[in-house]
């Protein structure tokens, strides 16, 4: 039994398919990447993983540690140890970052200064959550509430995309720290920036809305060798 598993998963949202009966399984300590073009369901997956809202499961199943999560409401998920950090995370007014993070910490038992640190968003602590942030600024912040989480398995949408090679640093850095902290991360991206400076344990590539094929960390380099459409090899996962 992997941590997390998904299991012949089919999703539907905003009445299209937006992933169609895929399969994935996480084990223990893997820094698992998911790999994929533009539009081909990443996101949607990991959405569906952690029961956003207009993600609707028509078929399959995810289960944490054994446990059944589907149907269950976002909130439970998390409840359970499941943690997203967004592609374009929201932005919130009225609410500082430095209220935000406490909040969590509260709960989590962090220090909100020590991951403030680690993602070198001091400064931004008194502003509001994502107003104003650049595209940098809002992934670390974005990071720092999932690190703040200490989920078990640290779901990561595109940490690489809209930064420079500075921020793509410190986002590593806040990556190694959740690995120190979380059992398992799973970092979706399509250009892979980010494999410069965190070793996947395991890539899996998704096309078509589904994950077609999984396999040790040299298809990142045979990914920017090949292209994705050089990389079909059937349905195996
Ligand atoms: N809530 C939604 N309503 C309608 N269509 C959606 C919704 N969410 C995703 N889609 C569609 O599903 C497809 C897959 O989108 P998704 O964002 O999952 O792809 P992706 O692989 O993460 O792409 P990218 O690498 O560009 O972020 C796209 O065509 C997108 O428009």
């Amino acid at each position: 039994m992997g941590l997390l598993e998904v299991r012949d998963l089919t999703v539907e949202a905003g009445g299209k398919v937006v992933v169609d009966n895929t399969s994935l399984v996480i084990e223990e300590g893997e820094v698992l990447y998911l790999l994929g073009p533009n539009g081909t369901g990443k996101t949607s997956l990991i959405r569906s993983i952690v029961g956003y809202p207009g993600y609707n499961i028509v078929r399959g199943k995810v289960l944490l540690e054994g446990e059944d999560l589907t149907g269950r409401p976002m909130e439970y998920r998390v409840s359970r140890g499941l943690g997203l950090a967004h592609q374009l995370p929201p932005k919130l007014s009225g609410l500082r970052v430095r209220a935000l993070l406490d909040a969590i910490c509260s709960r989590t038992k962090c220090s909100t200064d020590e991951i403030a640190s680690a993602l070198q968003i001091q400064y931004l602590l008194d502003r509001d959550f994502g107003r104003g942030f650049s595209g940098g600024e809002l992934k670390r912040v974005e990071l720092a509430t999932l690190l703040a989480m200490r989920p078990k398995v640290g779901l990561i949408d595109e940490p690489d995309s809209g930064v420079d090679v500075d921020s793509v640093k410190v986002i590593a850095d806040g990556i190694r720290a959740l690995m120190g902290v979380s059992r398992s991360v799973l970092i979706v991206t399509h250009s892979a920036l980010i494999s410069k400076y965190i070793r996947p344990t395991r890539v899996c590539l998704m096309l078509n809305r589904r994950v077609q094929y999984c396999g040790g960390p040299e298809l990142v380099e045979e990914v920017f060798e090949h292209g994705f459409k050089g990389l079909v090899r059937g349905d195996q996962v």
